[in-house]
């Protein structure tokens, strides 16, 4: 009998290990394929067990770009860099190549990195594939649609007088200060007003202090039966660490992906770094539930005063991002399997929140910084147009906003120099033909848009600041993918009218109420590049108002 159990052992041992080794076979002939398809295109040579991420783990953060520069200007358009021995990046700066990716509707699912922020917004619209995604995007594509848009028209008005109003109180010692924060709340304050239909009013507890806005958060309180300290306290924390947690989300995402040992999960995890993430992802996390909770209660009360008398008695005129989701979950009925769980619903907000407030900030902030320094665009044109179109009043309409074509193009041209989302990431599913190369399945590939959009044979003088570059006559001209801040193909930036719309209003109202300079050289700028590109040194400037 005990020889009849050794026996056994042995043989699953042995089973298991055959297993093994043609596993480890197959693996290693795949792998040495994509190795050496990978290597025949050219890139820095790479170090053992680091491969190519040396360079920037020797950098600070806010210098990751030059790094890159570096690597582009040798060997641009196209480019591998080995992040580790396994993980093999493909870089492309041209559009011809970036073409192939945003026409195919194979190459749609997000690569590695990405995976990175699965903790804090799950499988959203934005990192989900598959199956997910398409039933996601179908379901979320009319919460942006014109007339939602506009009906965000008066929240977005709200907000920028309030950022002016703090502006105004800054301006009294004549010094530079960073305008950078500031619009970033005012971002912040947007996305939660219109995506959670929640009042945050952080601008005005962070900057005033004021009778009215306690009083507001009062009756919040009251009607939702919150407990007030838990409330007020929460709306203190949950900005500073909404902003220490975008930005130590985008810092860590960048430090992360450069640093292959901390790639696995679990050695992530239990890293300093992993345990500050994932208190900040809780944090975030038990806001989103409760406002969530708050939300639904508020739906199913409208829902059965709707049967019981026939009317809605809570209608209410403007229906929030979040109000659309829930209405969708549950849309065959309050007492059926809602089509979204609570957890589907929260990683799409997370996601909104985060997509929706840090991009739109960092297009406004590096406008205000462009304009700043263009004061003969900004003075005498941009001012002039805002002028001729509101003259001395601050109502803005759609029909308004779409005169002011001037700035639109700014905007544009801003967006061109400073993409808010400098690099997007794609795996591919299939081998790709890219010119004399080809790049294996399963491939990470980074579409570098901040490089794309300085190709001088389609943006001559590629590092100036010039809104003629988007004059209708010159766009037609232009390759349709030669220009892509909002991405492009099916997995293009669903917010990209909410944020222009955001953009122009915030924008309208800053240099309507003041004369912008920026105070920064060009060239003494540092850049800190992650998910979101920002200004190392912030968006100094003076205001002066009109
Ligand atoms: C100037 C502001 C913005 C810029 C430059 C921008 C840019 C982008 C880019 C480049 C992508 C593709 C990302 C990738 O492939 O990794 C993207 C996707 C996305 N953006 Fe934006 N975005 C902006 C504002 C917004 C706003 C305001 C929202 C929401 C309110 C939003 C929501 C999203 C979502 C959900 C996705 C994922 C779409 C999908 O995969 O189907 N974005 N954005």
């Amino acid at each position: 009998m005990e020889v009849f159990h050794v026996l056994l052992y042995v043989a699953a041992v042995a089973t298991i290990l055959v297993l093994l080794l043609q596993r480890y076979k197959r693996w290693s002939t795949k792998y040495s394929r994509f190795s050496t398809l990978l290597d025949s295109i050219p890139g820095p040579f790479p170090l053992p067990v680091v491969g190519n991420a040396i360079g920037f783990i020797l950098r600070p953060e806010n210098q990751y770009l030059d790094e890159i520069s570096g690597i582009v200007k040798l060997h641009s358009p196209i480019f591998r860099l080995w992040n580790g021995p396994l993980v093999g990046t493909v870089h492309l700066t041209s559009w011809k190549y970036a073409e192939k990716i945003f026409n195919s509707s194979t190459h749609i699912e997000k690569n590695l990195f990405y995976k990175f922020l699965f903790p804090w917004i799950g499988t959203g619209l934005l990192t989900s594939k598959g199956e997910k995604w398409h039933f996601r995007r179908k379901l979320l594509t009319p919460a942006f649609h014109r007339t939602v848009l506009e009906s965000y028209q008066d929240i977005v008005c709200e907000k920028s007088a309030q950022l002016v109003k703090i502006l105004r109180s800054k301006i009294q010692d004549k010094q530079p200060f960073n305008i950078a924060p500031m619009i970033w709340q005012c971002s912040l304050d947007i996305i939660c007003e219109t995506a959670m239909g929640t009042k945050m009013n952080i601008q005005a507890k962070l900057e005033e202090k004021d009778v009215a806005y306690l009083a507001a958060v009062e009756e919040y309180v009251v009607l939702h039966s919150m407990s007030s300290s838990y409330f007020t306290t929460l709306i203190v924390e949950i900005y500073f660490e909404m902003c220490t947690l975008c930005f130590s989300a985008s810092e860590i995402f960048s430090k992360r992906s450069v640093r292959p040992w901390l790639h696995p999960e679990i050695i992530f995890d239990l890293s300093p770094m992993g345990r500050r993430f994932k208190q900040c992802v809780k944090m975030l996390h038990n806001f989103t539930d409760k406002v969530i909770q708050v939300r639904k209660s508020e739906y199913f009360k409208s829902y059965h005063s709707k049967i019981n008398n026939g009317k809605n008695e809570n209608e209410k005129k403007r229906e929030s991002f979040l109000d659309l989701l829930i209405e969708t979950a549950y849309s065959e009925g309050p007492d059926q399997k809602p089509i979204l769980s609570d957890r589907d619903i929260r990683e799409e907000v997370d996601t909104f929140m985060f997509e929706g407030h840090d991009t739109t900030a960092s297009a406004i902030s590096w406008a205000v910084y462009l304009l700043g320094r263009h004061p003969e665009i900004q003075v005498e044109q941009v001012y002039q147009e805002i002028q001729d179109v509101l003259g001395n009043q601050m109502e803005i309409t759609p029909q308004k906003l779409s005169e002011m074509k001037l700035l639109e193009r700014c905007m544009k041209e801003s967006l061109r120099l400073y993409p808010s989302v400098p690099f997007i990431g794609r795996k591919l599913r299939q081998d790709v033909t890219l010119g004399e190369y080809t790049i294996p399945s399963d491939t990470e590939v980074c579409i570098l848009i901040y490089f794309l959009h300085r190709d001088p044979d389609i943006f001559p003088d590629p590092e100036n600041f010039n809104p003629d570059n988007f004059l209708p006559e010159v766009c037609e001209k232009r390759p349709p993918y030669a220009y892509v801040p909002f991405s492009a193909g099916a997995r293009n930036c669903i917010g990209q009218k909410f944020a222009q719309l955001e953009e122009k209003i915030v924008l309208c109202h800053i240099i309507k109420n003041f004369r912008i300079e920026a105070v920064d050289d060009p060239k003494d700028l540092k850049y800190l590049v992650g998910l979101i590109i920002r200004s190392y040194n912030g968006i100094n400037v003076r205001l002066h108002p009109r």
